[in-house]
């Protein structure tokens, strides 16, 4: 059986430093979150940020935005808290309603104030080695393998999605830290094979426990970055947890994996652009 990755654990344990630090600065570092509409899910995401940013001692605000909004009202509405000094970190929930350019949404915010990491300036320079704010998720995900020690040069790390928010840049992230990284996704030939040959499967798929058995080598570390609602409400990951744990040297739960380790990275870069301005 692997070792539980406690995500939630390690993100309680950075955002009580988190407080520790704000305790004694003499201004609130400040996170504006932008919600368009009423999508569910994205209100208790959003919630559980606004409850981050208090306890640590941030001054923290939801903007909450018909889902009718233009795209040139949301732009205004970033370009405010661009201008704003009270305000270190802006997000905009994603994914945004389709009459939504998110591409230019995303270009809108001051790269300085991107706490996401999703400005193409930000990920231009995550993947030239020098980064400023790098994605929350992937983030969390190397803070996590860093707590347990676990080692990455010259292992291989087979990545099963390539999305913009995770699968590039863990990939980027990854390889930095020398690890061979393949890229996989839902044209890939034979899947189940290509991760069997992972020393670490990072799995962000987005379909509920696809990943089974047949997909993991003996020993492997698994990260899953799923978030998806079964038919009974309950909250799994894309990996089989009790199918796939026995075979794992470590895993992360879902919930209480990565999800708390993206939240934490969150706050982390909101305390870090605060404090580039000081
Ligand atoms: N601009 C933007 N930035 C984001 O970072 C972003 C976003 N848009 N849109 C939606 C996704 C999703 N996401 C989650 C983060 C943490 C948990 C999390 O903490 N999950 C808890 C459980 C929460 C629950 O019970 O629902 C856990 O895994 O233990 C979940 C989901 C951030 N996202």
């Amino acid at each position: 059986m692997g070792t539980i990755l406690d995500g939630a654990g390690l993100a309680k344990k950075i955002k009580g430093e988190l407080h520790e630090k704000v305790k004694k600065l003499n201004k609130k570092p400040g996170l504006v979150v932008l919600l368009l509409g009423e999508n569910p899910a994205s209100k208790v995401y959003v919630k559980h940020k606004e409850m981050d940013a208090e306890e640590i001692g941030f001054l923290s605000k939801i903007e909450r935005l018909p889902v009718t909004t233009t795209e040139e009202e949301l732009l205004d509405c970033i370009e405010r808290y661009n201008q704003n000094d009270d305000y270190h970190g802006i997000l905009v929930q994603l994914p945004l309603p389709e009459h939504i350019n998110e591409e230019k949404v995303l270009l809108a915010i001051r790269p300085e104030k991107d706490v996401d990491g999703f400005h193409p300036m930000n990920i231009g320079r995550l993947v030239s080695g020098n980064p400023l704010m790098t994605p929350c998720t992937p983030y969390g995900i190397m803070e996590l393998l860093e707590e347990y020690k676990i080692e990455l040069s010259g292992k291989t790390a087979v990545v099963i999605g390539r999305s913009n928010i995770v699968g590039k840049p863990i990939a980027t992230l990854l390889t930095a830290k020398n690890a061979t990284v393949t890229i996989a996704h839902s044209k890939t030939k034979n899947l189940a094979e290509v991760a069997k040959s992972a020393d670490i499967l990072v799995v962000a798929i987005g379909v509920a426990e696809m990943v089974d058995k047949s997909f993991v080598k003996k020993g492997a570390v698994v990260i899953d970055v799923g978030m998806n609602r079964n038919a009974e409400g309950k909250l799994v990951g894309d990996v089989k947890f009790d199918e796939v744990a026995p075979l794992a040297s470590f895993i992360t739960p879902v919930p209480r994996g990565v999800g708390p380790m993206t939240r934490a990275m969150l706050m982390k870069q909101t305390l870090e652009a605060f404090e580039r301005t000081l």
